[in-house]
């Protein structure tokens, strides 16, 4: 595996804090190096600002303190985001769905046919390209949500607790095609997840957060070679990595409020 000081940058944050009017310091002092090629999962309990340190970083809200910097320039499309809804537009047909962070930069669907059927490709969708969300199960409107947010081959894809609504067979299933994807495109991936198991099997580096304020208090390394698949699942490496993570985040629901 490459050694984690080599691989080129691609964001910064920097003792980023973020209170609402409400009140709420939803994080504090939160910094972060993203290389290119990471997996990093933010595992932490409910509360502890994971999705506002996504949406932070997808530039959705601006941080109270700190700042969050990407190396080079940025580009249209050099970020993917996927929520835990699929947020699909009902009227349109899987492909058209693909096609929308391509049509806000103005191109057409011809322009881009290709790259939206290698996308949908990807995900195992191709034969599906006419229909639309309603005639897909919860899985597959993931993987429809999954192949446009990569589409435009991001720096960085964003993800906010895609598979927690779905069942946990489609979730294993998910969670091994995704690393899948990883592998074939190279991206970059910021997670968010409530589950140990998930973020152990998905990641390279876990960052455990704890609640009120929102902040890091622990960065688990996972050094397990990629790709991983289910005699990594079931072998005594992940279930040691699933316990130090497990002790982690029970140190981080202990933390005094
Ligand atoms: N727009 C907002 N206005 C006020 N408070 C907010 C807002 N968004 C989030 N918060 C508060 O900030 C804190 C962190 O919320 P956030 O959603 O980032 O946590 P989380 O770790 O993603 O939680 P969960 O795992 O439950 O989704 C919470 O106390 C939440 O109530």
């Amino acid at each position: 595996m490459l050694d984690m000081s080599e691989r080129p940058d691609v964001l910064r944050v920097e003792g980023v804090s973020k209170s609402f009017h409400s009140g709420v310091v939803a994080l504090e002092g939160l910094s972060l190096d993203v290389r290119g090629g990471d997996f990093i999962s933010l595992l932490g309990p409910s509360g502890c600002g994971k999705s506002t340190a996504l949406r932070l970083i997808a530039d959705l809200l601006k941080p109270t303190r700190g700042r969050i910097t990407w190396a080079g320039k940025q580009a249209a499309g050099d970020l993917g985001v996927v929520f835990q809804e699929a947020t699909l537009m009902p009227w349109a047909t899987v492909k058209h769905n693909v096609w929308l962070p391509f049509r806000l930069r103005g191109k057409t669907y011809e322009e881009v046919k290709d790259e939206v059927l290698e996308a949908l490709k990807l995900v195992g969708l191709e034969k599906f390209q006419d229909s639309y969300p309603r005639e897909l199960s919860g899985g597959m409107k993931m993987r429809v949500s999954i192949a446009r947010a990569m589409v435009t081959r991001p720096r960085l894809i964003l993800m906010d607790e895609p598979f927690a609504a779905l069942d946990e067979i489609t979730r294993f299933r998910l969670n091994n095609d995704l690393l899948m994807l990883k592998e074939k495109i190279g991206c970059t991936v910021v997670f968010v997840t409530h589950s140990v198991f998930e973020s152990v099997f998905l990641s390279d580096r876990i960052v455990v957060m704890a609640a009120r304020p929102g902040r890091i208090i622990q960065e688990l390394i996972v050094n397990a070679p990629y790709p991983r698949d289910e005699a990594f699942r079931t072998s005594a490496e992940y279930a040691a990595h699933c316990r130090e993570a497990s002790d982690a985040l029970h140190l981080a629901m202990e933390e005094p409020a």
